[in-house]
């Protein structure tokens, strides 16, 4: 029996530090690297960055569009991308950004949350937009297999506001709601829960909001978007120990060369630990 999501990553926080890097092949990124815009460019590329880190790093996090791209065949190089970042020790959260009616979404939740797919993940990002509610045959596989989920709460683009922000008749926003419904989810859970909100870095103090979900913070936004690892305390309050910051772009670009590629994840780390109040 696999152990639930929310322990295996406090784990490999703990003995890692927090830091997820993202696997995102950019047209831009492959040429800086000296690659071609097509699939052996794409594989060598993923296979560049999880050679490198996947001895480090917590999490990583590749963002399927960046393959999907490709069609069939950039499929089959994430599927290969997850394969060997979990075989290396490394935790996957496949970047989907699935979400749709509730019938529908279950046979998203096959696709990346089944053991025995061939892209399954140790999380999945999602979208609750369609009621979050349209979540639960997601969230049932994923406790089924010892998977996560993170539901996007607060984004970290500037246009996220529009809907999360919204006032729903109840006087909270539509964000604070889906942090409520993630603490539901992950009550009495120990050490962590599996269910994470993805809450951008660059939002700025949080302090209005209850943070406290008894599960991962997911933090993209450092590096590229302009947030720092030092904003991280400022933003998340006492819940920056459940914060795992993800890094695409600010560590990405320091490719191909392996060892520039983990200098900067040190770094990175280093700062984020820096960040983090003692134990
Ligand atoms: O769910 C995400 O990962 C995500 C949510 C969000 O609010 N903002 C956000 O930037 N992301 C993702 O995080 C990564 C950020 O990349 P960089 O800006 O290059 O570090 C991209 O893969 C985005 O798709």
């Amino acid at each position: 029996m696999t152990e639930p999501f929310g322990a295996r990553l406090r784990q490999a926080m703990d003995e890692r530090g927090p830091l997820c890097v993202g696997i995102d092949p950019h047209a831009s990124l492959l040429s800086e690297w000296g690659l071609n815009d097509d699939v052996a460019g794409l594989e060598r590329f993923s296979r560049t960055v999880v050679e490198a880190l996947s001895d480090r790093v917590a999490v990583f996090k590749p963002q399927s569009a960046f393959f999907e791209r490709f069609g069939s065949r950039g499929v089959a190089v994430l599927e290969n991308t997850v394969q060997e970042a979990r075989a290396a020790g490394a935790l996957v959260l496949m970047d989907a950004k699935r979400g749709d009616i509730g019938s529908t979404m279950a046979a998203y939740a096959e696709a990346f949350l089944r053991k025995d797919s061939p892209l399954f993940s140790d999380a999945l990002t999602v979208s609750p937009y369609l009621g979050y509610g349209s979540l639960s045959p997601a969230i049932a596989l994923a406790r089924e297999s010892g998977a996560g989920l993170f539901v996007l709460a607060l984004t970290s683009n500037p246009e996220g506001g529009e809907v999360q922000h919204a006032v729903r008749a109840d006087g909270r926003n539509v964000g604070a709601t889906m942090l409520a419904h993630l603490a539901a989810e992950n009550t009495g859970e120990e050490p962590l829960g599996s269910f994470g909100a993805v809450v951008g870095a660059t939002l700025g103090d949080l302090s209005t909001y209850d943070l406290d979900i008894n599960g991962p913070l997911l933090a993209p936004g450092v590096g590229a978007q302009g947030a720092t690892p030092a904003d991280l305390p400022r933003v998340f309050g006492a819940a920056i120990r459940n914060v795992v910051p993800n890094v695409s772009r600010g560590v990405l670009r320091h490719g191909p060369d392996a060892g520039a590629l983990r200098d900067s994840a040190e770094r990175f780390a280093d700062e984020i630990r820096s960040a983090l109040p003692s134990a």
